[in-house]
């Protein structure tokens, strides 16, 4: 069998656009425009790549993007008073700081900071208990868009049973909800699971967020299931996922490329989140 490709770019370019239309009925009643702040700390090359894409695909859906740029020996109190100077800025619809922050800085208090009614991130707390208890607000974007492209395959996931491997709290954790809300059996597997292999063969629907070049591989897959790879790993071999796509694409029924994959969905949702946001604020 060779697997169908869920191609995250189409899905992606096709969610953007219909972003872009919802973006210009929101210009046409409200007034004003949607505002995205993107704050990054240092140079860390692939963070200024997304944060460069990010601005790109805010600015062709027809938001503002607002980027703050600091040196790599900012301290917690200053991105914490940027943060709240944001919080407090009408313009402001939402608010993303880049991922990983420079090791001294309080990362946890920095994403506490923001608002959760800007956290287009989807990583604050009260978003993660709003998700966790099936309320409405920001779901983090990765996730969200794993989701999106599963249903492109399983527009129904009812009874399915899903592993993700990865606990994370930025993919595995919002994840593991996210399939639970859509009445699948969930397991979340990690570095201590017992017997990987087996968990993942079990499963209809496999979710790799470990962030381990090629872990999961072609025979832990069950025959005909789907798999959605979210590693984005850097090798010698070029850019690798968290599954050993050669192998697995000879058993899945469907699987997500790297590159091209969940990437791209991650900064659609993103723009999705902050029009959500713009409208909730009008
Ligand atoms: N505040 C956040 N920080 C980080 C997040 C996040 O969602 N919020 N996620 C990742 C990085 N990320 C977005 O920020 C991101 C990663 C990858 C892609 C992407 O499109 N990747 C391409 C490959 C591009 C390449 O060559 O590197 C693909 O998969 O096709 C987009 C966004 C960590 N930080």
């Amino acid at each position: 069998m060779t697997a169908t490709i869920i191609d995250g770019k189409a899905i992606a370019a096709d969610l953007r656009a219909r972003v872009a239309e919802g973006v210009a009925a929101f210009r046409q009643s409200a007034g004003r425009v949607p505002g995205l702040a993107v704050v990054l700390v240092g140079e860390d090359p692939a963070s200024a790549v997304y944060v460069r894409s990010k601005g790109r695909a805010t600015r062709e859906a027809g938001m503002e993007s607002i980027e703050h740029r600091l040196p790599a020996d900012t301290d917690t109190e200053t991105l914490l008073a940027l943060v709240r100077s944001l919080n407090a800025d009408p313009a402001v619809d939402g608010i993303l700081v880049q991922l990983p922050l420079p090791k001294p800085v309080d990362t946890q208090a920095v994403l506490l900071a923001i608002d959760p009614d800007k956290d287009v991130d989807g990583f604050h707390p009260v978003n993660a208990g709003r998700l966790a208890t099936g309320m409405p607000g920001f779901v983090p974007c990765t996730p969200l868009g794993c989701v999106m492209m599963l249903k492109t395959v399983h527009p129904d996931l009812t009874g399915m049973d899903a592993v993700v491997v990865g606990r994370s709290n930025i993919v595995g954790k919002p994840m593991a909800q996210l399939l639970i809300a859509e009445s699948c059996t969930v397991t979340v597997a990690h570095s201590r699971t017992r017997d990987l292999p087996a968990k993942v063969r079990a499963a209809d629907v496999v979710i790799a967020a470990v962030g381990i070049p090629a872990l999961v591989k072609g025979d832990w897959i069950r025959p005909g299931a789907t798999v959605i790879d979210v590693g984005i790993n850097r090798t010698e071999a070029g850019l690798v996922g968290d599954v050993d796509y050669a192998a697995a694409s000879q058993v899945a029924g469907a699987i997500t490329p790297v590159p091209g994959g969940v990437g791209p969905m991650t900064i659609a949702c993103l723009l999705s989140n902050t029009l959500d946001s713009a409208r909730r604020r009008g």
